[in-house]
């Protein structure tokens, strides 16, 4: 069966399902004018404005006028996700041609955004007109046809509301500095989960350095660009401080098979979709030696402990990473061998060399330099990282696998939920009791 068929099929199928599921979705997510007026005026000042700090505040007073007839337009977006195209059509560009800005900005057209993907390479531009496929990174995914491409940055970024960044992270500052001169006060959205090399920076770090005076947000959740294409339903998290872009974002991007949650935990909801890339290389690897489900569930409650110690750390919020951002998106790394991380641990666990295994994948993994970031970090801060620790010792300090694990299974008490009991206590107590000769009783 051609995968377009098996997508249409798939489609079908989910429409039926889902046909309940918008109308009710669009009244959850809609709440009344009394109930919270700054939704309407979000929508309002969204569609109408760029959202630009300055202009967005200086709209907010201006925007409860329309509010009745915003609702309307919003809930006919919302439950419309195929359908008509919106009076007001949000302006979007999807920078970065890859499997995730791909499948972002096809959302985007589908939920009848203006939406334009820019891609560095002139030739795929030509092939993704001619073909609506993005052969190298999507093969066998045909794309809205609404959905425009483009190769000239200036053409793809002036004049829209929003500007989503889907570049590596190795990328994404170049990317900035190369858009600047086309800003008028566009908002900018990172899609991109990963820390800068050797600067520890976040995107979000690099968009405050890069463009102070932007508007912007993260995007980030457990969203395998290939489910996505296929309509398997999933969700999302918008951070950022302006409730403005984040009810764009959410309107922009919110269909029956996509929805978009809100959060103003920028820094937890980036290290969540960051950090969970070096646990699902630790995944891959411990399945290329068959290990059960126990130990897979405590190495994914393991990660999650490390995670949330190091966005404490970092100033970020720990309940985050119960989240989407965070278990979510970890839980659905760390299981499916569509994510890249998890494929590379599975070639290094099988043997390949991280240069071979690298080249073989022939995509972005973000994870390879995660691990070497975290690590330099947490024994910079002295923060307790034992897993990333491990990972990095086999795959750069060419150490044992095995040996590894073991090594890990034996480290010290610690207690199970650190924001409960302290790992101090458990910890210290029994060890003082095992060197005093004395059992727990
Ligand atoms: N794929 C997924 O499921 C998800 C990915 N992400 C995140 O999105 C980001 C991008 O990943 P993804 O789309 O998967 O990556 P891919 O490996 O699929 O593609 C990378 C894309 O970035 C382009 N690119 C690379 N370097 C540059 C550059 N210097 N300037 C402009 N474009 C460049 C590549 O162009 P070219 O082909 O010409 O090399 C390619 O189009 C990553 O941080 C990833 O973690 C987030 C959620 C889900
Ligand atoms: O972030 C992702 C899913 O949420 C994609 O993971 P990979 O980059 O490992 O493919």
């Amino acid at each position: 069966m051609s995968a377009d068929k098996k997508n249409s099929e798939i489609e079908d199928k989910n429409m039926d399902q889902a046909e309940a599921i918008t109308n009710k979705d669009a009244t959850d997510d809609v709440e009344s004018e009394e109930e919270k007026p700054l939704f309407n005026s979000g929508i309002l000042a969204s569609l109408f404005d760029k959202a630009t700090k300055v202009g967005v505040k200086a709209k907010r007073d201006q925007s409860a006028l329309n509010t009745e007839e915003i609702e309307k337009k919003a809930r006919s977006n919302m439950s419309n996700p195929e359908g008509v195209t919106p009076p007001h059509q949000l302006r979007l560009a999807f920078l970065g041609g890859g499997s995730f800005g791909t499948a972002m900005s096809n959302l985007a057209a589908r939920n009848g955004c203006d939406s334009t993907l820019w891609v560095r390479n002139k030739r795929t531009v030509k092939s993704l007109q001619r073909s609506r496929v993005n052969k190298k990174y999507l093969p066998g995914y045909t794309l809205d046809e609404r959905l425009k491409y483009e190769h000239d940055l200036k053409a793809a970024v002036q004049d829209k509301d929003i500007i989503f960044v889907a570049v590596p992270s190795s990328a994404f500052r170049e990317t900035l500095r190369n858009i600047r001169p086309y800003l008028t006060g566009q908002s900018i959205v990172s899609l991109t989960k990963g820390m800068e090399k050797d600067t520890f920076s976040l995107m979000s770090d690099i968009i405050e350095q890069e463009l102070p005076e932007v508007n912007f947000g993260v995007m980030s959740g457990p969203n395998l660009a290939v489910e996505i294409m296929q309509n398997m339903p999933s969700a999302s998290v918008i951070a950022s401080d302006s409730e403005f872009l984040r009810h764009a974002v959410q309107s922009a991007l919110h269909s029956v098979f996509f929805r978009i949650f809100a959060s103003d935990d920028i820094k937890g909801v980036e290290l969540g979709g960051a950090l969970k890339n070096i646990y699902a290389i630790a995944m891959g690897m411990a399945a290329s030696y068959n290990v059960g489900e126990n130990t897979k569930a405590m190495l994914l409650t393991r990660a999650l402990a490390e995670m949330s110690r190091f966005g404490v750390a970092s100033g970020a919020n720990p309940l985050t990473f119960l989240g989407l951002s965070g278990v979510g998106d970890l839980y659905a790394t760390c299981s499916s061998e569509l994510s890249r991380n998890y494929r590379i641990g599975n070639m290094l666990g099988k043997g390949m060399s991280l240069e071979a295994a690298i080249k073989k994948l022939g995509q972005t993994a973000e994870g390879v330099n995660t691990i070497q970031q975290v690590h330099e970090k947490a024994m910079k801060l002295g923060i307790y990282m034992p897993i990333t620790h491990a990972l990095h010792a086999v795959i750069y300090d060419d150490q044992a696998a095995l040996g590894v694990a073991l090594h890990l299974m034996e480290s010290g008490f610690r207690s199970d939920v650190e924001f409960v009991m302290p790992h101090e206590y458990s910890n210290e107590a029994l060890n003082a009791k095992i060197t005093a000769g004395m059992p727990d009783k």
